[in-house]
């Protein structure tokens, strides 16, 4: 087992009701990393990144982040663990009646006893971080672009310096160029703040501009792992019709495996 692993999961099994998800899931994500899971629509994507987040609780197995197993949900463990771990939902999910600066100190506020200026600076510095104008500070989501929600979401991340991000599918609702600022920003991200990132996305393009490695998840498993290369040469055709996107020059990933 990798000793420099910040999560791993052992024996994953996962089932709404008889429907069986995932059915013995081994994975360690490894410190300063950026891992991308993939696969077709219904496949349990975000069910995973949704345990990894000590949101869910899998039927079977084992889940380790930062060195702690198998963390009661709603236990003081899970509370200190969930401040060093920094999620950007799908949706951006920012609170529409309050603004980037006031959304962006709302962790700062419940999960620190610092005074409010200090928290503001805080709040201020990482939406400097995530490359947004000073004065989208003062704006509400509505009046943000798509990539600058992103970006707001982002700031309000990273606001109590979390070890491990996770991302669930950063560049949807994008157009092609903000994706990719998006990737460039989550790179960067990475290498100033020394963070693990966990992202699952369906884009191709994404996948292959940013990610260290990727997982296939299909058929209850991991189909297969490697780098984004890797993935592209794996001759299995269940990886290849994923990847075969990539060979028409097509950016997204098909969902029909
Ligand atoms: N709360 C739930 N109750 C019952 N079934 C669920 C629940 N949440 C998800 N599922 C089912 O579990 C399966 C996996 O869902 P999940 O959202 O994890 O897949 P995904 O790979 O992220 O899909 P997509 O790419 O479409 O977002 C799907 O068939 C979904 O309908």
């Amino acid at each position: 087992m990798n000793a420099d692993a910040v999560l791993r999961l052992s024996g994953i099994e996962t089932r709404y009701g008889a429907r069986v998800i995932h059915a013995g899931i081994d994975l360690s994500v490894t410190r300063g990393e950026i891992l991308a899971i993939v696969g077709g629509s219904g496949s349990g994507k975000t069910t995973l990144l949704r345990e990894m987040l000590l949101l869910r609780t899998p039927e079977a197995g084992h889940v380790e982040i930062l060195g702690q197993r198998n963390v009661r949900r709603g236990s003081r463990a899970e509370i200190a663990l969930r401040r060093r771990m920094g999620v950007l939902f799908q949706s951006g999910a920012l609170f529409g009646g309050l603004t980037v600066l006031e959304n962006v100190c709302l962790p700062l506020q419940e999960h620190t006893g610092l005074r409010a200026a200090t928290i503001g600076q805080i709040a201020t510095l990482k939406i400097a971080l995530t490359g947004l104008p000073p004065e989208s500070a003062a704006l509400y989501p509505s009046e943000l672009s798509g990539g600058m929600r992103k970006r707001a979401a982002l700031a309000r991340a990273l606001a109590l310096d979390p070890e491990l991000l996770f991302l669930d599918e950063p560049g949807s609702g994008l157009d092609p160029v903000s994706a990719r600022a998006i990737d460039e920003l989550v790179v960067t991200l990475r290498d100033a703040l020394d963070l693990t990132v966990v992202m699952v996305t369906h884009d191709l393009a994404t996948v292959q501009r940013i990610a260290d490695r990727v997982i296939l998840l299909g058929e209850r498993v991991i189909l297969a792992s490697g780098t984004p290369a890797e993935m592209a040469a794996n001759p299995d055709p269940r990886v290849r019709r994923f990847f075969a996107a990539q060979d028409t020059g097509r950016a997204r990933l098909s969902n029909e495996a």
